[in-house]
């Protein structure tokens, strides 16, 4: 098992950026996922405004040189004229990976019928898999609780390393292998 787990965690944010507030978003997702993993990782967290060339540049350390295996983001998703995450992303995958987003807005939906409004995408770069969340700090666990069972087995199909989880947070899915429970 690798010890060299790197995960990037993102904010899109001109306000937290300028520290207008305190960012909530990145350490939610740090907290989410030392629940969800057990195998040890890195965390490698950037908070910053929402400008597509600097959102795109950021993702390209995280994954070429960072060497994240999964880079998660917050923010940025929606409609507003500012918001540029999703166009972002998609300056940088080589694959889009659709069912993330679809997903995520369909289980959003039952939460907030607002869940529509956001573009969140995903993709992979390299052997880094990125995914976008929205910036309410509460989506976070609304869209990861989703996404979360099928990311091992994607980083594994894109020779990342081999994430474990705690079962009783979320059961890792890996086809033709028993789930872990
Ligand atoms: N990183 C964050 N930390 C704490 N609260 C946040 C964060 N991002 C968003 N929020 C909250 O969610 C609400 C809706 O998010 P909104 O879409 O306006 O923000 P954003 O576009 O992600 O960030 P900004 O407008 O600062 O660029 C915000 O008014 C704020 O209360
Ligand atoms: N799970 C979940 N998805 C959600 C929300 C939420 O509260 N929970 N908020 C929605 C709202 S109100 C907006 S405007 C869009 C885009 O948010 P963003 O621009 O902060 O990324 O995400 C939507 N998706």
């Amino acid at each position: 098992m690798s010890t060299d787990i790197r995960i990037g965690i993102v904010t899109v944010s001109d306000r937290a950026s300028a520290g207008i507030y305190a960012d909530e978003g990145g350490p939610a997702i740090e907290a989410y996922l030392a629940r969800a993993l057990t195998s040890p990782w890195t965390p490698v967290a950037r908070v910053i405004p929402d400008d597509r060339k600097l959102i795109a540049d950021t993702l390209k350390v995280l994954a070429d040189e960072e060497g994240c295996c999964l880079i998660v983001t917050t923010g940025g998703t929606g409609p507003a004229p500012r918001d540029v995450t999703p166009e972002a992303t998609e300056d940088v995958i080589e694959k889009p990976m659709p069912g993330f987003g679809e997903l995520m807005r369909q289980v959003s939906l039952t939460k907030v019928p607002t869940a529509i409004l956001s573009r969140q995408t995903a993709g992979i770069r390299g052997k880094a898999l990125i995914v976008n969340l929205p910036g309410r700090p509460r989506a976070i666990t609304e869209c990861l609780d989703a996404v979360m069972p099928a990311i091992p087995y994607c980083i594994d199909l894109i020779e990342g390393p081999y994430l474990e989880t705690d079962p009783a947070v979320i059961v890792a899915f890996r086809p033709g292998q028993k789930p872990k429970t």
